[in-house]
């Protein structure tokens, strides 16, 4: 693997599906020596000869400072700060394996969105319940089509961290492109819960869509799921103002309204009457909401929070009802004030 020596600080990308590569293209084309490490060895040498994501972004180049290196221990040595972009499921399996390769001197940062499997945890408990608290953490999360990002379309995203100096940091070398900006804040909570909980909901408003419903009942789901995303994140101890930035309603309308999700996707082809498993064997990628809606809704159990549209589409999902009473249960709740 040919290393490109710059002096600018380098960042490593651990994950290489679309996000991971677009993330690592996105740095490396700000000029920062990038390293995208993937679990795949087959999938690496294919990045590696082609220079380019042929299966996830094809036709766009890997700029020159990209390098590939597909040794776990290498990529992790090859850069002070590490950005995680795995899909939740395997999110603590990769935090297990980097966590031998760690200097003291390492910081980390996630793109990944979702709640541990099963748990429900946030990935940031995960974080600090295998590495404790001795590393900077960040969590980046909003409204980010891989694709888009990676063709240089203009993007703007969360930044979360109780760390001043690293959001700062990461924030300096993301936002100095012409076409990518990052907002700052210190509500990690709030921004991992809006990232992992909008997916949930992107899939209500497929199954409306592909049920034929029109733009107002996808447009009352979308503000109906901010309400309920923001009345968990609160009781959780979030800053709702958190929820009418880019980590909750931007990422919610984009996942909502447009095809690139996968979610959405997902989602309407339930409302179609096609079954979970060839829906998601369709779209072939992760569709985070699957999983996550389960996790969401025992999340909220948890914590006596109503959420009604979370609800229905974990009995859609896992309790065999169809989508025409889920939605008649959502219209048929009783009165109440806005
Ligand atoms: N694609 C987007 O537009 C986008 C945007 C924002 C956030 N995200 C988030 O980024 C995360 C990753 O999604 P993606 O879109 O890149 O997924 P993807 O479906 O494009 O790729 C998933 C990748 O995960 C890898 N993977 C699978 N098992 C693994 C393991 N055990 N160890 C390491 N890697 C493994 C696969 O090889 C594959 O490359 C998700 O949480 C997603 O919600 C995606
Ligand atoms: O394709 P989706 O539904 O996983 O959405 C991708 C990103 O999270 C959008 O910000």
């Amino acid at each position: 693997m040919s290393h490109t020596h710059i002096t600018t600080s380098p960042i490593t990308v651990l994950g290489a599906g679309s996000y991971g590569s677009a993330l690592a293209i996105a740095f490396s084309r700000n000029g920062y020596p990038t390293y995208l490490w993937g679990h795949d060895p087959l999938h690496c040498e294919r990045l590696s000869t082609e220079r380019q994501n042929r299966q996830f972004l094809p036709d766009i180049a890997f700029p020159e400072s990209l390098n590939i290196e597909p040794d776990l221990g290498k990529a992790i040595q090859s850069a002070r700060d590490l950005l995680i972009v795995v899909p939740s499921h395997v999110f603590g399996e990769i935090i297990a394996k980097i966590k031998p390769h760690l200097r003291p001197e390492h910081r980390i940062v996630w793109a990944t969105k979702g709640l541990e499997r099963d748990t429900g945890r946030l990935l940031q408990e995960v974080v600090e319940e295998q590495l404790g608290n001795r590393y900077p953490l960040a969590v980046l999360s909003g409204p980010t089509f891989a694709k888009e990002l990676a063709a240089g379309l203009p993007t703007a995203i969360a930044l979360a961290s109780h760390n001043e100096q690293f959001a700062l940091e990461l924030q300096a070398r993301i936002h100095c492109s012409k076409h990518f900006r990052v907002y700052i804040n210190n509500d990690m909570l709030g921004v991992q819960l809006g990232g992992a909980i909008k997916n949930v909901i992107a899939i209500g408003a497929g199954i409306s869509d592909g049920m034929g419903f029109g733009a107002n009942a996808r447009t009352a789901l979308i503000t109906r799921g901010i309400a309920e995303i923001t009345r968990l994140g609160v009781a959780l101890g979030a800053n709702p103002n958190t929820f009418m930035g880019m980590s909750g309603l931007g990422d919610l309308v984009l996942t909502c309204t447009d095809n690139q999700s996968r979610n959405r996707r997902f989602g309407m082809m339930l409302g179609q009457g096609i079954t979970a498993q060839t829906a998601m064997d369709n779209i072939g990628q992760v569709v985070e909401g699957y999983h996550n809606t389960r996790e969401a809704y025992l999340l909220a159990q948890r914590y006596g929070i109503e959420m009604p549209i979370t609800e229905q589409i974990y009995q859609v999902l896992f309790c065999g009802k169809n989508a025409k009473e889920a939605a008649v249960a959502l219209l048929g709740r009783e009165k109440k004030e806005e």
